[in-house]
């Protein structure tokens, strides 16, 4: 990057002006915030991993966020409280919002209860570049799965606060993309979300649509 694109962008992220074209340039590069939401065990981290190799072939740069990488470090001392989710929410949508910043495709897979969590990461990021996507699968469908055997020992009381049978899930009210998990594969699912981010934000060079 040259100096004066430095330059731009720094100015670009304060929030001050830029011109026209200058600003068209920059919404050229490809940053952007895919986040998943949705019961443990919607298919957050699958989506997220098998979009992210998709995003790779197509030359993308890509970070995904999700309790692995981020509850075991910079959330470690965080639980499942209400008062503490908003806290993980908050500093994942900062953390998401910095690597916007450096250029790469955010991939959060956060179960992200709360609208108004949500809502206030989008608002980290350049209008256009979040992209609300509801993994929507009930209860009973997550529970069929119960991919860690967390919903049985959610059910015996062994672990509390738990999404969707103990604590609250608040559905998007108008996602950029709702997946149908439990009725869809997970190849049409990733076909789905490759579409719209590819119609939004313009095809890298070799990107052919689906
Ligand atoms: N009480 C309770 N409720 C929900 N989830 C629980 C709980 N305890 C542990 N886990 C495991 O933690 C993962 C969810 O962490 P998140 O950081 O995504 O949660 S949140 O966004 O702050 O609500 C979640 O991962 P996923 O299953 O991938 O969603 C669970 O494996
Ligand atoms: N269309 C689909 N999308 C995502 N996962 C799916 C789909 N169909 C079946 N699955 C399965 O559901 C499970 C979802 O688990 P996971 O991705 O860990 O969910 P989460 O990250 O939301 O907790 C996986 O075992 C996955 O193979």
């Amino acid at each position: 990057m040259s100096r004066r694109e430095f330059f731009n962008d720094a100015l670009f992220w304060q929030g001050q002006s830029v011109d026209a074209q200058e600003r068209e340039r920059l919404a050229g590069h490809g940053a952007a915030v895919l986040w998943f939401t949705g019961l443990s065990g919607a298919g957050k981290s699958t989506l997220a991993s098998a979009v992210e190799r998709r995003l790779h072939d197509l030359q993308c740069r890509t970070f995904v966020l999700d309790g692995d990488n981020l509850r075991h470090g910079l959330c470690s001392d965080l639980g499942f409280t209400a008062e503490d989710r908003h806290e993980n929410i908050r500093r994942a949508s900062e953390v998401a919002a910095l690597f916007v910043q450096s250029g790469a495709i955010v991939l959060s897979a956060l179960i992200s209860p709360f609208a108004a969590d949500r809502a206030r990461a989008r608002r980290l990021v350049p209008e256009g570049r979040f992209f609300e996507i509801y993994c929507n699968a009930s209860v009973v469908d997550c529970e069929r799965r119960d991919v860690k055997g967390l919903y049985r020992r959610a059910r015996s009381g062994e672990v509390r606060d738990f999404s969707g049978i103990s604590s609250p899930y608040e559905a998007p009210g108008a996602p950029d993309l709702v997946l149908h998990t439990a009725r869809d594969s997970v190849e049409q699912c990733v076909e789905q979300v490759l579409e719209l981010v590819l119609a939004r934000l313009g095809r890298p060079q070799g990107a052919q649509p689906a």
